[in-house]
């Protein structure tokens, strides 16, 4: 009895074990340290909001930062506060994500990038039902075809750049890139397709040393959430709100040291770390505790996650009957 006691526990402690080394051996593709300092930093969106507070944050750590937007005047006024606070200065280029040969003309202006930031969105959540295609056109254009536009017109230079360093494309998504989200049909639509895109561009581009990442924030103190709010479907409110909220700096910090640390999937708080291993999905995954998490988990977090859909769906009904009562 005593041996078999002793058998249980080693095996107990050892399975794990041997599970760690296993995925240390296997996952691919391996983990890589993104350098900043000196290097070109390329934020679209960096007039605003989290890619604003990426720009200072990437200039204090002394990179050389471009910001694009298509207002100049915001673009001068984040140019001047950065200059104020960190003493760089920022090169700004006004164009729409939407204009091909604007951006490409930008990206050749602003010279070879090393970490191009893909952060512009825009965000008019309604039900689809009752949503103009107008406005469905505008987020899946804006945020999914202009990261298409960028990420094109920068691969070129990046890919035979002097500096064989590895570099980086990142891309901001949301947890609405994660979980599909009612009054969020055409926008979660827009953020899934940057992970399809992300997915396959990280094959294709691994063999150039560029590592992609994504970032998933939640609901985030900006000028665009503010815009929202007042548009924003109860339920999308109600539904939003378990992802939790931040400040657009602390996002920011979250999201860089993704990116040096050529993170693939970047949550930035405690319920997005939740939502990353439930839709782990077939991402690539770069450290081998991650994937030990993902995989001794996976059982209790889709338990998790089959709760969360049912306190949704729950929401979803009773708004429905008071609203047949009114
Ligand atoms: N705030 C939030 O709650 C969350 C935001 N996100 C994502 O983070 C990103 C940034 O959001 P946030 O900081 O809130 O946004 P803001 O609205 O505060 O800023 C958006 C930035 O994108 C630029 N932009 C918008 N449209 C275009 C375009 N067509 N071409 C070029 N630039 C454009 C804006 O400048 P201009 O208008 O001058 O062009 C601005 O610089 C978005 O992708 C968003 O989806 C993800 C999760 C949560
Ligand atoms: C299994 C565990 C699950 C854990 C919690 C899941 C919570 C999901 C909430 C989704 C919130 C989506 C917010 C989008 C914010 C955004 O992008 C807009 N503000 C537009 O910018």
């Amino acid at each position: 009895m005593a041996d078999f006691n002793y058998a249980f526990i080693s095996l107990v402690l050892l399975l794990p074990l041997a599970l760690l080394i296993f995925l240390y051996l296997i996952v691919r593709p391996r983990s890589v340290k993104i350098p900043l300092k000196n290097r070109h930093v390329f934020i679209t969106g960096g007039s605003s909001g989290i890619g604003l507070a990426l720009a200072h944050q990437a200039a204090s750590e002394g990179a050389r930062v471009s910001i694009l937007a298509r207002s100049l005047k915001k673009l001068e006024e984040a140019k001047d506060a950065i200059g104020l606070s960190t003493g760089i200065d920022v090169a700004v280029f006004a164009a729409d994500v939407r204009d091909y040969d604007a951006i490409s003309k930008a990206v050749d202006e602003a010279g070879p990038i090393d970490v191009l930031v893909v952060n512009q969105g825009v965000f008019v959540p309604q039900e689809l039902a009752e949503q103009d295609m107008d406005e469905v056109k505008f987020m899946l254009d804006v945020n999914l075809l202009g990261a298409f536009h960028m990420i094109k017109a920068a691969l070129p230079t990046m890919k035979t750049r002097v500096d064989r360093r590895p570099a980086s494309i990142a891309l901001m998504s949301s947890q609405a890139g994660q979980v599909g989200v009612y009054g969020y049909t055409a926008y979660s639509a827009s953020k899934f397709g940057l992970r399809g895109l992300a997915e396959a561009l990280q094959q294709e581009v691994i063999g150039d040393n560029i590592h992609i990442s994504l970032i998933f924030p939640p609901d985030t103190d900006t000028p665009g959430l503010v815009e929202e709010e007042k548009r924003r479907p109860e339920l999308t409110n109600i539904i939003a709100a378990g992802g939790g909220r931040m400040k657009a700096e602390l996002v920011a910090k979250k999201a860089l040291n993704g990116i040096k640390s050529g993170s693939f999937i970047i949550p930035c708080n405690f319920e997005g770390a939740l939502l990353s291993v439930a839709t782990a999905g077939l991402s690539p995954q770069r450290s081998c505790l991650m994937a030990f998490l993902e995989v001794v988990t996976a059982g209790i977090i889709r338990i998790v996650g089959l709760c969360f859909q049912w306190v949704w769906y729950d929401s979803i009904q009773k708004w429905h009957a008071q609203k047949k009562r009114i």
